[in-house]
């Protein structure tokens, strides 16, 4: 162990996670990487806990008590009587109290688990033998149970379960769960704010990998565009013919994209639409976000329909598509610097957990800040979800317009009416579920940084509309058989995304909602469950399926003249894979061995037999 103020074995007083409450605990071990101390409770349970979250028993004994607690004893090992509810009771009360307050206390509950991270089984280490008991029946308690949701059985096996730590989320009653978040937001707020932790695990290989993804996208969105263009759309036709630097940039074209980025931001701060507080941050806070995405996107498809009344000729984007890229390329970059900058004055809690390692490039990329905002515009929300996915529709729908006027088309082909419908039902989808993205890693984890920002701002609207680019210049006739497969594998893929998405959403919101209820859960020992039934059951990513099955959907109708229409598809199996192991390895620390469990009832990751 290196020089650290506590050592293994000293008996000091921990932090209860989330309140201000001190107990008698002991130090296990210590980890020089997390910086986190494994402490054991009189009662057995084990936490990692930070250095600020402990104290020396001698201040306790000079009576100068850091804890703030009244009358309110709440020992980790003795649950309260009045939050410990039967799940009999939960199911008769919770399905029409279904509040905000519950979807709230969601949220808490999450920042509470990360303090909460399940230590990992060290059977050789530990000479608690009185705890090694506990483990194993800890292990029992999950690896047997793929139960029925809210059984009692499954309520006791959690509350014997390793944390001693009661079911709170599974469990709804508004009142009771109101007081209670009260009370875990003052304790929150109460608690001073951790310090960042550095980011130690390097991804997308770390500050080299990073420094040649930085310039390689860029070139390779452009190279795409080139070949697109490209009467020879194959990828033989290397090396390109360099493009003259008149074609790759224009300031009208600059102006255009300012202009279309400010009435973006204008619609985003329209007073309509929900008010959404997102998740709670490592200081107890949230954040309100305007979830106006919907109507944004019509008053844009108003103005884009006033704007062609008037004849302003849209195949203008395509004629000057590169120019379009190279300027968002330059305002990714200016942005990107910007947020670098404005980084240095956030404050330690603002920043995000996967760009803090301390190294400028990879920080740069990742993105430090968590959520930057110019006072109420947050500049992450609105660059995620509107410049980028609107203007993906529009160059679609512009798209369209070119190859009518440029193939002398009454009508816009089906292959390119097929790509724009099927996009723009994603899209609308999107904007639809807006608040959902408030849950996702892309908000929750991820900074905003050249990352983000570069796939947000260019790499969404410049290689997600490929398909359309392409079929202008390289038509593709459909028969009415490929039609209608296309439209069938478009919405088995739809269904199984939306499906998918929809049911995990309403069962983290309310795990008694009627349409969830019937699925078959592993308990984890954080209180949460894994829905094991189901399309949940069928693969352990079904959305990511969904969204794959539509992704080829929408590469088909080009043809098989070329792959380069199919590069979404690539991206995106590329993408998912990706996220899916950052996501499982996530999964794997929060919840154990009933992930574990969960993988072994449910084989396959994405696609069912394969993967
Ligand atoms: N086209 C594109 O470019 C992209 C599309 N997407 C799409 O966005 C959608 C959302 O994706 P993403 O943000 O990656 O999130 P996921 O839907 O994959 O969410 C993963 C989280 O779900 C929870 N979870 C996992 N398994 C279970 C289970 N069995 N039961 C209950 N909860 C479970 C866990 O969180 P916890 O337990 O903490 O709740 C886990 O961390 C997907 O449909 C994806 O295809 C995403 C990225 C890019
Ligand atoms: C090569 C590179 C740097 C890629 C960056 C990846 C981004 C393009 C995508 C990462 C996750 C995304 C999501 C959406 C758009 C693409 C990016 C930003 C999304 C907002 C689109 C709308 C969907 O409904 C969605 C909310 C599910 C989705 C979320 C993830």
């Amino acid at each position: 162990m290196p020089a650290t103020r506590f050592q293994n074995g000293d008996t000091v007083m921990g932090r209860w996670p989330g309140s201000n409450l001190y107990y008698e605990v002991k130090v296990l071990s210590y980890d020089s990487k997390t910086r986190l101390y494994t402490v054991i409770y009189k009662d057995g349970t084990e936490l990692e806990l930070k250095e600020s979250d402990i104290t020396s028993m001698a201040v306790f004994k000079q009576g100068v008590t850091p804890s703030r607690s009244r009358s309110r004893s709440r020992s980790p090992g003795r649950p309260r009587r009045s939050r410990s509810r039967s799940p009999a009771r939960t199911s008769r009360r919770s399905s029409s109290r279904t509040t905000d307050v519950q979807v709230r206390r969601e949220k808490l509950k999450e920042v509470l688990e990360v303090r909460l991270t399940p230590v990992p089984m060290k059977h050789e280490n530990n000479s608690n033998s009185k705890h090694e008991k506990k483990e194993e029946n800890n292990t029992d308690n999950t690896a047997s149970t793929i139960t029925e949701q809210k059984t009692e059985t499954e309520s006791e096996n959690q509350a014997g379960g390793r944390y001693n730590l009661r079911r709170r989320k599974d469990q709804g009653d508004g009142k009771a769960v109101e007081m209670e978040k009260k009370e875990e937001t003052e304790a929150l707020s109460q608690t001073k704010t951790p310090a960042a932790i550095k980011t130690t695990d390097l991804e997308f290989g770390g500050r080299v990998g990073v420094f040649f993804l930085m310039f390689l996208l860029p070139v390779a969105v452009l190279a795409l565009l080139i070949l697109c263009g490209q009467k020879d759309a194959s990828l033989q036709s290397f090396p390109l013919e360099l493009p003259t630097l008149q074609s790759l940039w224009d300031c009208q074209v600059f102006g255009i994209v300012l202009l279309w980025l400010l009435f973006q931001a204008v619609l985003s701060l329209l007073p309509v639409g929900k008010l959404v507080e997102g998740m709670p941050l490592k200081n107890g806070k949230t954040l309100k976000y305007r979830t106006n995405g919907f109507y944004a996107l019509l008053l844009t498809a108003v103005a884009v329909g006033v704007a062609v009344y008037q004849e302003v000729d849209l195949s203008y984007i395509h004629a000057h598509f590169l120019q379009f890229c190279t300027s968002a390329l330059l305002i990714v970059t200016l942005l990107s610097v910007y947020l670098f900058v404005r980084s240095r004055w956030a404050s330690e809690d603002e920043l995000a957990p996967a760009g803090n390692s301390g190294y400028i490039i990879y920080d740069f990329f990742m993105g430090k800040e968590l959520n930057p905002r110019i006072k109420n515009f947050d500049i992450k929300f609105f660059c995620e979800m509107r410049p980028g996915l609107m203007g993906w529709v529009l160059i679609n729908f512009a798209m369209l317009l070119a190859e009518m006027k440029l193939q002398n088309l009454q009508n816009p082909s089906p292959a390119m009416l097929l790509v724009n419908l099927f996009q723009l039902l994603w899209v609308v989808d999107g904007f639809w579920h807006e608040e959902k993205l408030l849950t996702m890693m892309d908000i929750v984890y991820d900074g905003f940084g050249f990352m983000l920002t570069f796939g947000d701002l260019a790499f969404v609207p410049f290689t997600f509309t490929c398909q359309a680019y392409y079929l202008v210049s390289h038509p593709n006739e459909l028969s009415v058989f490929w039609i209608v497969t296309l439209v069938t594998m478009n919405g088995v893929g739809y269904y199984i995304f939306r499906k998918a998405n929809s049911q995990k959403f309403a069962f983290r919101k309310n795990p008694s909602d009627p349409a969830v209820s019937h699925l078959k859960t592993i308990p984890t020992a954080t209180g949460k469950s894994l829905i094991v039934s189901g399309l949940w059951g069928f693969v352990r990513h079904p959305n990511y399926l969904g969204d794959v099955i539509m992704g080829l959907a929408w590469s088909l109708p080009c043809g098989f003249n070329h792959l380069i229409p199919y590069f979404y598809l690539i991206y995106l199996i590329a993408l998912l894979v990706h996220r899916n192991a950052r996501d499982e390895r996530q999964c794997r620390k929060k919840y154990g061995s009933a992930w574990e469990e969960y993988c072994k009832a449910v084989p396959y990751r994405i696609f069912p037999g394969i993967y």
